[in-house]
């Protein structure tokens, strides 16, 4: 395991206040691969507690990989995960079971279980961690799905009757079925619109910002990158090359890092954009939301 960390350190975490930082998942020294071929070559990456991280990186860096492997999805070939503090690979099937109901995962396309109802998707966390009485799961299924925006009706619904906007919240709301501390979105905004993109990352920025959440996020959408990350991070060959706030990644002379954010789709830097547009302005419908304790994973995908 690294002890030096080049990329990170206390002034990466100035976006999230003066003290030191507590991090939620501290990776070291990953390496991660299929076969003869290593996807993650040494990588380092620390995530702080109340964040929304924004991970980016050319397609098939390993992007979606690494989101697995830290979820236990994937093995690892060497190096050290820990998340809440815990190294996964040493606890106990109990522990793992209690940090697994601390994470919230909404997958890309939302994997909702195409023969279940939004509901129902809702409840499949809380039918493996939890046990309740069935008013009390439907009761709780309710609020999350008005949490996230959705129309009380469409609970009974099917996702092959929903927008593909509706089914990006309602895999929103199973990810937070049982209130997770840390939540993985994986290409949240992939595939909607421009306005819907936005909504949606107003969405994401209001529920962190509500519930106290930390996301780490796998994104290619620059909005999202401006709008509601408090920092970045960049992947290429098998490493994190940089970490940080935006103005990070603007400064970098990573050619990658270059061609991304200064490249032809890139956007010209306005520092106004900068300051969390999402966080800031929203308050919406999550202006009323109420959670009660309790955690959850959703595994379902
Ligand atoms: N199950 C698997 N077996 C073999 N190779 C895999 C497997 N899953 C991923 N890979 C390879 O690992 C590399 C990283 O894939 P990954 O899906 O993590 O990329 P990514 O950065 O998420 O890409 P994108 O932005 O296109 O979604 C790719 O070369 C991919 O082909």
């Amino acid at each position: 395991m690294s002890e030096a960390l080049s990329t990170f350190g206390p002034a990466d975490a100035g976006v999230l206040g003066s003290a030191a930082p507590d991090v939620v998942i501290r990776v070291r020294d990953l390496v991660a691969g299929f076969g003869d071929k290593i996807i993650m070559k040494g990588l380092d990456l620390d995530v702080y507690r109340g964040e929304v991280l924004g991970v980016v990186g050319g397609s098939g860096t390993g992007k979606s990989v690494l989101t697995r492997t830290i979820l236990g999805l994937l093995p690892k070939r060497s190096g050290r995960i820990e998340v809440f503090g815990a190294d996964l690979d040493e606890v106990s099937e109990r522990e793992y079971d209690s940090i697994e109901r601390r994470i919230g995962v909404m997958f890309q396309q939302g994997a909702l279980f195409s023969g279940l109802t939004v509901k129902q998707n809702v409840q499949v966390p809380m039918r493996e961690h939890l046990d309740l009485s069935p008013r009390l799961a439907d009761e709780l299924a309710m609020l999350k799905i008005e949490l996230v925006g959705l129309a009380l009706d469409a609970a009974d619904k099917y996702p092959s009757e929903l927008s593909g906007g509706m089914i990006k919240r309602a895999a929103m709301a199973r990810a937070l079925a049982l209130d997770p501390e840390l939540v993985f979105l994986d290409e949240p905004t992939s595939g909607l619109d421009p306005i819907g993109a936005a909504e949606f990352d107003e969405l994401i920025g209001t529920l962190q910002k509500t519930l106290g959440l930390t996301v780490f996020m796998v994104t290619h959408d620059l909005d999202s990158l401006y709008s509601i990350c408090d920092r970045i991070a960049a992947l290429a060959e098998g490493k994190v090359i940089a970490a940080g706030p935006i103005e990070t990644m603007l400064a970098s002379g990573h050619p990658w890092l270059k061609a991304y954010f200064h490249g032809k789709r890139a956007r010209q830097f306005d520092p106004e954009n900068v300051a969390c547009r999402a966080k800031a302005g929203a308050t919406g419908h999550l202006g009323e939301a109420r959670l009660n304790g309790g955690a959850g994973f959703d595994n379902a995908s």
